[in-house]
């Protein structure tokens, strides 16, 4: 049986890696950004060479990706392509920030993930879950994060912090609470690789939390900056 806390590097998962990955999930506004920006800073004081990226969008194809499945000017997308495009960042984003990233022994911090997918796409648009995982187990490599934090959000407060809407903000509050049960559902089927946070703890708080987890994870695979090529 796996330890708590160790990497994740499953015997059907070819691409183990060296690195650290660790993905920040939950809904919209719930704090990834902040919490990520937070981390940074705290890696950089260790000294550990880490990459900070998020989806969709952090590469050129996943660029074009983000605009058209959030500007509320797209036309008509549907469920299946919209899942499709969402995967086609991710499977991108592997091969050319995360993966790469990981190879090279680093701590890799994305703000969102596979789950973001089962959540929105699977819960939210009535996708059926086990396709929809499989297919983007598939793009990625199966690749799997060492450790999932989950900003549980309720949609009642998160629309709060919302001040312009994007295409799938716009969705109504059932929609939105979907994708929490969604996200929820993959993190009590998992729990040794999920930290699950209630959104509306102090951002102080809950980036204490973060570390506490993250510690034990980065005694064991992570590569000092100062040992890193560049
Ligand atoms: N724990 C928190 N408590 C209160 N406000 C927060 C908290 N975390 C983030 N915020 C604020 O909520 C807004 C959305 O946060 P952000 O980190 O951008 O969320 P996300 O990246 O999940 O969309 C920002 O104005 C941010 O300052
Ligand atoms: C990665 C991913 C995001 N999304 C959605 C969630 C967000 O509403 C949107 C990304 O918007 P973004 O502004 O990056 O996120 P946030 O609102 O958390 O700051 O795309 C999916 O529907 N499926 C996915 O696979």
């Amino acid at each position: 049986m796996t330890p708590p806390h160790a990497p994740r590097a499953a015997s059907n998962d070819p691409r183990a890696r060296r690195g650290v990955f660790v993905v920040f999930e939950g809904g919209d506004s719930a704090g990834k950004t902040t919490q990520v920006r937070a981390l940074s800073r705290w890696l950089t004081e260790r000294g550990v060479a880490f990459t900070t990226t998020h989806e969709p969008g952090d590469s050129w194809l996943g660029a074009q990706v983000r605009r058209l499945v959030l500007s509320p000017d797209s036309g008509p997308i549907g469920p299946r392509a919209e899942c499709l495009l969402y995967i086609a960042d991710k499977a991108q984003h592997v091969d050319e920030v995360v993966g790469p990233a990981l190879d090279r022994g680093e701590v890799v911090v994305s703000d969102r993930y596979v789950d973001s997918t089962i959540a929105y796409q699977a819960a939210g648009r009535f996708l059926a879950a086990d396709d929809v995982e499989t297919i983007a187990r598939w793009a990625t490599g199966s690749l799997r994060p060492h450790l999932t934090v989950l900003l549980d959000v309720d949609p009642d407060h998160a629309v709060n912090r919302l001040h312009t809407k994007d295409r799938i903000e716009r969705e109504g509050d059932d929609f939105h609470r979907r994708v929490r049960a969604g996200f929820l559902a993959l993190a009590e089927r998992d729990p040794e690789h999920y930290l699950v946070l209630p959104a509306r703890d102090s951002i102080g708080s809950i980036s204490q939390r973060v570390r506490e987890r993250l510690e034990p994870l980065l005694a064991e695979v992570s590569v000092p900056a100062d040992t890193m090529g560049s």
